[in-house]
């Protein structure tokens, strides 16, 4: 086609030709618009999503603060701003292309009427027709160039996220020679820990020591914010302290693979987590991939004093709980994570002690399995109730990052005031 064009005019072809640089900035230019259009559109859709995930898991208390109007509100916002970042991207999209073909053919036109004018004849109508006609099939190629480069352009921004995330650098890394151990009998030692979520916040844990011989229960008490959880993501290594270490049975954790920890460290925190599935599959959780044992599945059912309620189930063991387990009441959910503790069978046990007012009878049969759960192991708890602490073998209190031990008189005589300073309820 180009040599085509060169033979009927070489100087119309050298117009033309200094057309498509110019084109290309135009492609450049609103390329450029659309990769800032689409981040917009990515952001707005992510906005939408994690409202979305955020809500409508709190359906219930949403109603019971009758905030569906409110909801629908904020949801209206979000859903109109994702709606117009979408339109604009929908129209750059269609326009660009239309915009390209105009400028293009625009300014050929200029070129081929004003080169008509200045050959006086020269160049007849045959000539030209030919002329027009290879430069339309020439444009075609270089049109799907500008698609391309626009496509390129559109996905951008959702590649640029993609990559963050891979430069997300994980907390915690597992040395390449990191041990694993079989088996473990509990002693745990922190040693002069302290810690601080980053460089510019204070420490939340300031040269922590503490010893707990395997097999003992400890209870950690203390205001709010004190840093109890804190000291317990130190522990599962979901951070690594800024100072100081943390031994179990004397290997520092930071030396024990991190699956090999995690397999004898158990976590029943207050939230319960539950999934949707059935009541065997929630408590076997750690077996999901290799097969679970259902006589270990009922075995920790029946210690964790859920045997009952789950056998009433429609299904019993095989029943699907739904959604973060909806079909259960807070002290079934509360026997199941204990059940799926038991089916771990974990040397150290992090209990963080649900305060939700539970029926006395539930109360008193979730507290049965926590007892059962607590024999043989070594038992960190954060505790909320006087009962709970009194279980232990030594209580502490965490206060701005520093351990102090109490004694149980000093408990028992406490005014209601300071007990209630120590984060406990009667
Ligand atoms: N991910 C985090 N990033 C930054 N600061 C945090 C983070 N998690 C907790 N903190 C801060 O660390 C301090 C200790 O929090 P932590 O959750 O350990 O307290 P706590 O004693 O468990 O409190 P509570 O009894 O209320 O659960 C608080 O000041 C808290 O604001």
């Amino acid at each position: 086609m180009a040599m085509q064009m060169l033979t009927i005019s070489p100087a119309l072809s050298l117009i033309s030709a200094v057309i498509i640089p110019c084109v290309a900035l135009v492609i450049a230019f609103l390329g450029e618009r659309l990769r800032k259009i689409s981040k917009k559109a990515n952001l707005s859709i992510a906005a939408l999503s994690a409202y979305l995930n955020e809500v409508l898991p709190a359906i219930v208390f949403v109603k019971a603060n009758n905030a569906e109007a409110c909801e629908i509100a904020r949801f209206k916002r979000l859903a109109r701003v994702d709606l117009s970042e979408r339109l604009k991207k929908r129209k750059m999209k269609a326009l660009i292309p239309q915009i390209i073909q105009s400028i293009y053919m625009g300014a050929l036109f200029i070129f081929c009427a004003g080169s008509l004018l200045l050959s006086k004849g020269s160049f007849d109508g045959c000539s030209m027709v030919s002329f027009v006609t290879s430069l339309v099939l020439i444009i075609e190629p270089i049109q799907d160039v500008g698609k391309a480069y626009n496509e390129l352009k559109q996905g951008e921004p959702a590649i640029e996220r993609l990559f963050e995330l891979g430069r997300f650098k994980a907390k915690v890394m597992e040395k390449p020679d990191a041990i694993h151990l079989d088996n473990m009998a509990g002693e745990l030692k922190f040693c002069h820990v302290s810690f601080r979520y980053s460089d510019k916040m204070p420490l939340v844990l300031d040269r922590l020591d503490l010893h707990i011989k395997a097999g003992e229960t400890v209870a950690l008490v203390g205001p709010s914010g004190g840093g109890k959880t804190t000291l317990v993501k130190l522990l599962l290594r979901l951070y690594d302290p800024s100072s100081g270490c943390i031994c179990v049975d004397n290997y520092n954790i930071q030396n024990i693979q991190l699956k090999s920890l995690r397999r004898h460290v158990c976590l029943v925190s207050q939230d319960i987590t539950l999934f949707s599935g059935t009541v065997a599959e929630n408590i076997g959780y750690r077996d999901l991939m290799n097969g679970i044992d259902m006589d270990r599945v009922e075995l920790a059912g029946q210690l964790a004093n859920a045997d009952e309620f789950i056998k009433k189930l429609p299904e019993g063991y095989n029943t699907n709980i739904g959604p973060r387990g909806s079909v259960l009441s807070g002290g079934q959910k509360q026997r199941l994570a204990i059940a799926r503790a038991v089916y771990q069978d974990p040397s150290i046990l992090i209990l963080d002690e649900a305060t939700s007012a539970l029926d006395s009878r539930s109360e008193l049969l979730v507290r049965q399995a926590l007892q059962r759960l607590m024999e043989t192991r070594t038992v960190l708890v954060i505790a909320h109730c006087l009962e709970t602490v009194l279980m232990a073998n030594r209580i502490f209190t965490l206060n701005d990052g520093r351990l102090q031990e109490l004694t149980r008189s000093s408990l028992l005589g406490g005014h209601l005031n300071s007990l209630e300073s120590e984060g406990l309820v009667i």
